[in-house]
């Protein structure tokens, strides 16, 4: 099966890596890139076809990634409609509806709007899917295919909840990398070398994410047999209640999932 990816940036990076970690050979990947440079890098990093034109992209591929800005997806679908036949697309543009998508792309049914994370280069992502209705079985069970080759695969059947997906999963290592920053950040200041800080923070997200995986606690449960009563975590805890930490990531997540849909307002239906 040959995947062309239009636009070769950060995602698009992530995910061939992760296909090519996976066993996909490199000569049956390819990416159509704008920036000389990028074409570059691709090429050397991961082996793959690279090209700057669509049409020699997409030939003789089944199965074309849409990997460009929200903002560049329009005018990369009038680019690539007419060449596209009966080929699934898949877009991982944030905001944009797969309607809208359809429409740029001459009404193209086989359009499924798709939601990844960069842990995609290491195989540990995670992808929500929502596919157009006139998508058959046998697509989706392609995409599903190309997807758990870089990690986990989540169908949403409502659209909506993939704005949902992009501030939770989407977004999401961005939050970790934060996290993982300040606690970084507060261990050198109470003493700790930065490697040993940093070191001590990943193994804790590590161990404490792969804890409540297997464990059959509740989330609250874990975090409270942590909590000795008097004891420092306690401290912590409460220090971060009264900073109202908890309402602050909410509304955070909130404000993605708001412009997530702003996004599918401004660079869809204009
Ligand atoms: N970065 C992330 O963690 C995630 C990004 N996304 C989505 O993936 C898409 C790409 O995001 P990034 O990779 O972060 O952006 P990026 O800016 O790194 O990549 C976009 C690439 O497309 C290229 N490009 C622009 N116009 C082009 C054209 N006409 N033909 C071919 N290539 C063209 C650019 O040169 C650039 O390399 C966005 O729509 C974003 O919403 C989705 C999930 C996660
Ligand atoms: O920040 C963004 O808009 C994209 C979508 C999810 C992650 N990066």
């Amino acid at each position: 099966m040959k995947i062309t990816f239009i636009g070769g940036g950060n995602m698009a990076g992530a995910m061939i890596g992760g296909l090519i970690h996976h066993g996909s050979t490199p000569s049956h990947i390819c990416a159509v890139e704008t920036d000389a440079m990028r074409r570059q890098q691709l090429a050397e990093a991961c082996g793959v076809t690279v090209t700057a034109s669509i049409p020699d992209g997409i030939h003789g591929s089944e199965i074309v990634i849409l990997a460009v800005k929200p903002q560049q997806l329009r005018a990369v679908a009038n680019q690539a409609a007419q060449f596209l036949q009966n080929k699934l697309v898949i877009s991982i543009a944030a905001g944009v509806r797969a309607s809208d998508l359809s429409q740029w792309l001459n009404r193209h049914e086989f359009v499924i709007r798709a939601m990844p994370n960069t842990p995609a280069l290491i195989g540990e992502g995670i992808t929500g899917l929502y596919a157009l209705p006139l998508v058959d079985s046998r697509q989706k069970e392609q995409a599903t295919t190309i997807l758990e080759a870089i990690g986990t695969v989540i169908w949403v059947n409502e659209e909506a909840q993939l704005d949902a997906v992009t501030a939770l999963s989407g977004s999401g290592p961005a939050y970790v990398f934060y996290f993982l920053e300040a606690m970084q950040e507060a261990g050198t200041q109470l003493g700790l070398t930065a490697d040993t800080a940093k070191q001590l923070a990943m193994q804790t997200f590590l161990g404490a994410t792969h804890l409540a995986a297997q464990s059959n606690d509740t989330l609250a449960t874990l975090r409270m047999k942590v909590t000795s009563q008097g004891g420092t975590t306690e401290q912590a805890l409460l220090s971060m209640e009264q900073a109202d930490i908890r309402g602050a990531f909410i509304r955070a997540m909130h404000a993605a999932c708001d412009r997530s849909r702003q996004m599918g307002e401004i660079f869809g239906r204009t």
